[in-house]
């Protein structure tokens, strides 16, 4: 069913739908509840949709909640909060389950009540104020599938991101701009502005498997394009020639901040990473007109030499400058001089 006419075909949850409600109260500007209450609560009984509402207590609350709970009972898990409580509920429900290939196919949801909220704007509707497109979605029990992007850190840790992986400016800003979180969306526009101030270069190796015309989408839950961390990349691998960015970015939904329109063209699951790198010698005025050009998602036009972009099916990452920063989906993930990054877009099952 495509029942908001943006060519996406959406399935329905079965009904009646039993739905945990996972409220972060101090996300975005402490408002999370009063939203949730004031406008989500409404709709789900006017919609006869049962929920439990979990009020989140600490870090981890949420995490400890998915592993205690037993999923089978559950239609859905929705997040009111921002990226990062998601991130915490995926994580717990993809990577420390045995049965992980099950519970991925749980539904999950967001409602924005963060300051970024990024997925939320990836799929909200441009035309009505997010919360309520979203909570609509929620209350006709819409799903669609998502990417998920499997990442190996140097650790051999792995993770699963539905979001975004970023080095140098772009996770600087995020990690930095977490102490102005009261102020809402405008703490990335803050945190840009301090960085920019003392605008660094990062040195590091990049190396990416290009998308082909005939590639299909990758529906598998194996790292089969990815080689081994200790191995060269392979011969149909690019390497950048430049090993000194401003950012490097690998983004696979359309938003990486409600006002971020990085990738307007992207789909939840259209199997693509979309990389973006930008390389040293980028003036500051340049690098700022190029954030401000993407809340209306026309960074791209702006000619910059320094801006690259390409869509890719996978992707290695050595940082070699010994200090920085890594995101995965905007929280900060382990950083060591000789990491790498590889990157795998897999797609699971549709739920
Ligand atoms: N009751 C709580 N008290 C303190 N921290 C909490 C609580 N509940 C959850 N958290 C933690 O708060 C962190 C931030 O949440 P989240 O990222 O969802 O919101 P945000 O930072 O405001 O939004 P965004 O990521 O969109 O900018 C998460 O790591 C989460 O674990």
């Amino acid at each position: 069913r495509d029942p908001l006419g943006r060519g996406v075909l959406y399935k329905e949850v079965r009904r009646p739908c039993r739905v945990m409600v996972l409220v972060n109260p101090h996300s975005g500007r402490g408002q999370a509840l009063q939203l949730f209450t004031g406008h989500v609560q409404g709709m789900l009984t006017e919609a006869a949709v049962p929920y439990t509402l979990v009020i989140t207590e600490h870090q981890n609350h949420a995490r400890e909640m998915v592993r205690k709970t037993d999923l089978s009972q559950w239609d859905a898990l929705v997040i009111m909060s921002g990226d990062g409580l998601l991130f915490e509920v995926c994580e717990q429900n993809k990577t420390e389950q045995e049965d992980w290939q099950e519970a991925i196919q749980i539904p999950l949801g967001i409602l924005p009540g963060g300051s970024g909220n990024a997925l939320a704007a990836s799929w909200g509707e441009e035309t009505v104020e997010l919360l309520l497109s979203c909570g609509f979605m929620l209350c006709k029990g819409l799903v669609v599938s998502l990417d998920l992007v499997s990442i190996h850190l140097a650790s051999q840790q792995r993770l699963f991101s539905f979001l975004s992986l970023a080095w140098g400016f772009v996770a600087d800003v995020d990690i930095e701009s977490e102490k102005y979180r009261h102020v809402g969306a405008i703490r990335f526009l803050m945190g840009t502005l301090v960085r920019l101030a003392s605008l660094r270069v990062y040195q590091g190796r990049l190396a990416y498997l290009p998308v082909k015309e005939s590639d299909g989408k990758t529906r598998t839950l194996v790292d089969s394009l990815l080689p081994g961390l200790d191995q060269p990349v392979p011969e149909s691998w690019t390497v950048v020639k430049e090993e000194d960015f401003v950012l490097v970015l690998a983004i696979y939904q359309s938003h990486l901040a409600e006002d971020l329109w990085t990738v307007p063209g992207a789909m939840a699951d259209d199997g693509l990473i979309h990389l973006f790198y930008v390389t040293a010698g980028i003036s500051r005025p340049a690098l700022l007109r190029l954030f401000l050009a993407m809340e209306k998602g026309a960074h791209l036009a702006c000619g910059c030499p320094y801006l690259v972009y390409k869509k890719v099916k996978a992707l290695r990452l050595e940082p070699i400058s010994p200090q920085g920063v890594i995101t995965v989906d905007g929280e900060m993930v382990e950083y060591g001089p000789k990491p790498h990054h590889s990157h795998h877009c897999i797609n699971p099952p549709p739920p």
